[in-house]
């Protein structure tokens, strides 16, 4: 989308109209690298002509009734019946703490009387229970419920509106994308809109509310963890549409909290069906790697299931893309190398907002994707399963009751889903992910931190970084959405005052040309990399692919006649795309991986990273591939490469391409990093033989581990120090079935597997496999001349 299509109204204009507030970027100009403004907060505080817009939009949004959903839950009889089971449930505890092994149970005994007699001589009573269960319902419902108000929204509108300028320069949106929300609910009148939005910054929730505030969109109830319900901010969110929610749903192991289940259940249900919209973080939490996380799919279920049981007659996703140039809370670098995060306070907040407000973060910049009907979804993906034939994964609507399965860590893991739908959820879930991660626009320090860390890790002259940067600007064109736009040289500039000191630093060499270096510490490769991962799923594939091509090659006197058989690379990057599936989302559930394989090495072909045999000889420097490529490129669409596929046998091999060795190497450092973090935890295993662990202490150990392997130098990229991508790789260590995880009081335990305890060999194996997609660039080929 060009930029020029976007709204460019400045922050310091005062509305005109009130559908404008909401999208500050300055002007046309001021897009292209706006310094930042440094105004003072509550400037012409009194001033009517900005006053007024938002006395008028309370009286506008009127229109939207905000009922209260709590009460409609209260009296709901699903609730009722959840409250009788917990109170079961209690009964049946306290007589086993109180019996022990004499334990009688009503239905056991079939003496009802007599269990009575007995319970009250042991001063237990159902009736006192079920009391409490029907408090305890309420203080579920009173914690939870929103209590969005129009005046405190238009209050708040204002006050930002005064503030943001104060640290952001601009919030960029699209004119567009608003009009198209809003024809999608007059398309669909009463039907909910669930904003999905990745999940960066504590900022996600109120800019989301008040761009959509200030467009006269229904502003949404929104999802949020109760580590926010912390003193007057707790009580500002609520006001602002926030609903709290458990971040950990079961807090005693193996044993499910039903009311408060049901109690979430219901309340969502219940605000769907009165036409409210909803926003939730599929991810959880905020991403701390800057990269999405796998999505949960708890908040989904539901709505999904609101869906399928017919409560709703459907709802309309809206994935939501957000990236801010510089992240407003700081950074995840404590996170990472392991240590806990400080919970959110009062103190903390407030703190964190008078840091804030004397800081410059740049631009923010807010997306709103194409809403996806939940309806047309599940068509899709049943016409799809029908003509494979698979009739078993046709989804079917149902009415149900509530039904709960096993949840994961997180709240917004929870499974409150029937089980035939898992399969559904996370496909939705994922689809989610890979979309807004895939439409968010890359601003200017992801652009340069990304080259930092994959081409520039010892620095360069400004001059090479801007011609870095222009090269990069042009292989996104056309598939990734650009932040920011004007002469490279200035972007590198300004990116580098946005990222600071503390991470870029800036020097004259000998003949006074600029030189730009990350700083040389953990901490800063670390946080670099956060800005760097936003571009790193683009770039995935190719990097995958490449390496995996490189692992293949065999070593070989003449470089130029190392062949790989494209069957080969193509299976054996599939399996390595295996060893990052807790990682990156590679392809969406309708694509098939092998597909966008195939297309992969097109383009590494067409851009001269891969040759094919024969037009190798006579072409040295790749030109003909790349124009066979490009019309091979032209002519196939996805379906094709099944036939092309079939015709494999007498194809051509793939060569390597010695013309190419830097910017092969480019594409490999992408994920480099990844495969460090991945092939020490392998290493650690055998720490673990005849060993159970805590999965915290392992987590140490692999930190400690890299951690010395960075401080060495034996491992060059101390952004692998990650505390993400170690349980990421555990995750796909359980997986595998390498090691198995249990929890004793809550603690996840860690141990082999009996083959892995049993066999060093099978241990090495696991190392094998997972070194495979660790880059060698002391192989030789990387140092060819060209
Ligand atoms: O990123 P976390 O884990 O601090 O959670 C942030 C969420 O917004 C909590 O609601």
């Amino acid at each position: 989308m060009p930029l020029e299509e976007f709204h460019a109204r400045g922050w310091f204009e005062e509305p005109k109209t009130q559908n404008s507030v909401a999208h500050g970027i300055g002007t046309q100009n001021m897009l292209e690298l706006t310094p930042h403004s440094g105004q003072k907060p509550f400037k012409k505080l009194f001033d009517w002509g900005v006053l007024f817009p938002y006395v008028a939009q309370v009286v506008r949004s009127e229109k939207f009734e905000y009922r209260q959903v709590t009460e409609i839950v209260h009296n709901d009889a699903v609730l009722k019946h959840a409250i009788k089971q917990a109170a079961e449930q209690t009964l049946r505890e306290q007589r086993y703490a109180k019996n022990g092994h004499r334990l009688l149970t009503r239905s056991a005994s079939g003496d009802q009387e007599a269990q009575e007699e007995e319970d009250e001589k042991r001063g237990i009573s159902y009736q006192a229970i079920l009391r409490k269960q029907e408090q305890r319902a309420i203080s579920i419902l009173k914690d939870m419920g929103s209590t969005l108000n129009n005046g405190l929204l238009a209050f708040t509108s204002w006050i930002l509106y005064k503030l943001l300028p104060c640290f952001l320069s601009g919030v960029v949106t699209n004119t567009k994308q608003i009009e198209m929300l809003k024809t999608a609910t007059e398309r669909s009148p009463g039907t909910p809109l669930i904003f999905v939005p990745l999940h960066r910054s504590h900022l996600d929730y109120i800019m989301v509310t008040w761009i959509l505030t200030n467009n006269d969109i229904r502003s949404p109830l929104v999802a949020a963890g109760n580590n926010l319900q912390i003193p007057v901010f707790g009580g500002l969110l609520r006001g602002l549409g926030a609903f709290f929610i458990k971040r950990k749903i079961d807090p005693v192991e193996g044993k499910k909290d039903v009311l408060y289940r049901a109690a979430l259940h219901l309340y969502l249900t219940h605000a769907l069906k009165q036409g409210h919209n909803v926003e939730f973080f599929i991810e959880g939490g905020r991403t701390r790697t800057g990269k999405p996380c796998m999505p949960k799919g708890g908040i989904l279920s539901v709505i999904v299931n609101a869906f399928m049981d017919g409560s709703i007659p459907d709802a309309l996703l809206v994935p939501v893309s957000v990236n801010y140039e510089r992240l407003v809370d700081g950074n995840f670098v404590r996170e990472q190398k392991g240590e806990k995060k400080i919970p959110e306070s009062f103190g903390k907040a407030i703190s964190g907002i008078w840091k804030a407000l004397k800081s410059n973060y740049g631009l923010m910049r807010i997306d709103f994707n194409e809403p996806y009907s939940i309806r047309e979804l599940v068509n899709s993906y049943n016409k799809i399963a029908r003509e494979d034939g698979n009739i078993a994964k046709v989804y079917k609507p149902s009415a149900r009751v509530l039904q709960h399965n096993q949840s994961t860590s997180s709240l917004y893991g929870t499974d409150v889903v029937c089980e035939e739908h898992r399969n559904l959820i996370e496909s939705i879930s994922r689809q989610v992910v890979f979309d807004c991660a895939a439409a968010t626009s890359v601003m200017s320090t992801n652009a340069i931190a990304f080259l930092l860390l994959t081409r520039f890790r010892n620095g360069a002259e400004e001059q090479i970084l801007s011609e870095a940067l222009d090269d990069l600007r042009n292989s996104l064109s056309g598939c990734k959405d650009i932040g920011f736009s004007g002469e490279s040289s200035q972007i590198v500039a300004y990116a580098c005052d946005l990222l600071g000191s503390g991470l870029v630093t800036r020097t004259r060499d000998e003949n006074g040309r600029l030189v730009i270096k990350p700083v040389n510490s953990v901490e800063s490769f670390i946080e670099l990399a956060y800005y760097s991962n936003m571009l790193t799923p683009h770039f995935a594939l190719s990097s995958i692919l490449l390496t995996t091509f490189h692992s293949l090659l065999p070593e070989t006197e003449n470089k130029k006649d190392a062949a790989v058989s494209r069957k080969k690379l193509i299976d054996t990057a599939l399996e390595n795309c295996q060893i990052y599936r807790y990682e990156f989302i590679l392809n969406k559930p309708t694509q098939v991986l092998e597909n966008l394989l195939y297309q992969q090495l097109d383009d590494l072909m067409i851009s001269g990273c891969v040759l094919t045999e024969e037009l190798h000889d006579d072409l040295p420097n790749g030109v003909e591939s790349r124009r066979l490529a490009n019309a091979l490129a032209d002519c196939l669409d996805e379906d094709d490469y099944d036939d092309v596929r079939a015709g494999e046998a007498d194809e051509p091999k793939l060569l390597f391409a010695s013309e190419t060795p830097a910017q092969q190497r480019y594409i490999c450092e992408v994920l480099a990093p990844f495969a460090w973090t991945y092939v020490t935890v392998a290493q650690s295993l055998q720490i673990l033989h005849k060993n159970s662990m805590l999965e915290s202490e392992f987590i140490s150990f692999v930190i400690n581990d890299l951690s010395s392997k960075v401080k060495r130098g034996s491992c060059i990229y101390a952004e692998s120090i990650s505390t993400d991508s170690v349980r990421n790789c555990l995750k796909l260590l359980e997986k595998w079935s390498v090691i198995e995880v249990c929890n004793q009081q809550g603690m996840r335990l860690i141990s082999l597997n009996t083959l892995y305890e049993m066999s060093r060999e099978s241990l090495n194996s696991i190392v094998k496999k997972i070194d495979a997609i660790v880059p060698k660039f002391n192989s030789g080929y990387f140092s060819v001349t060209p």
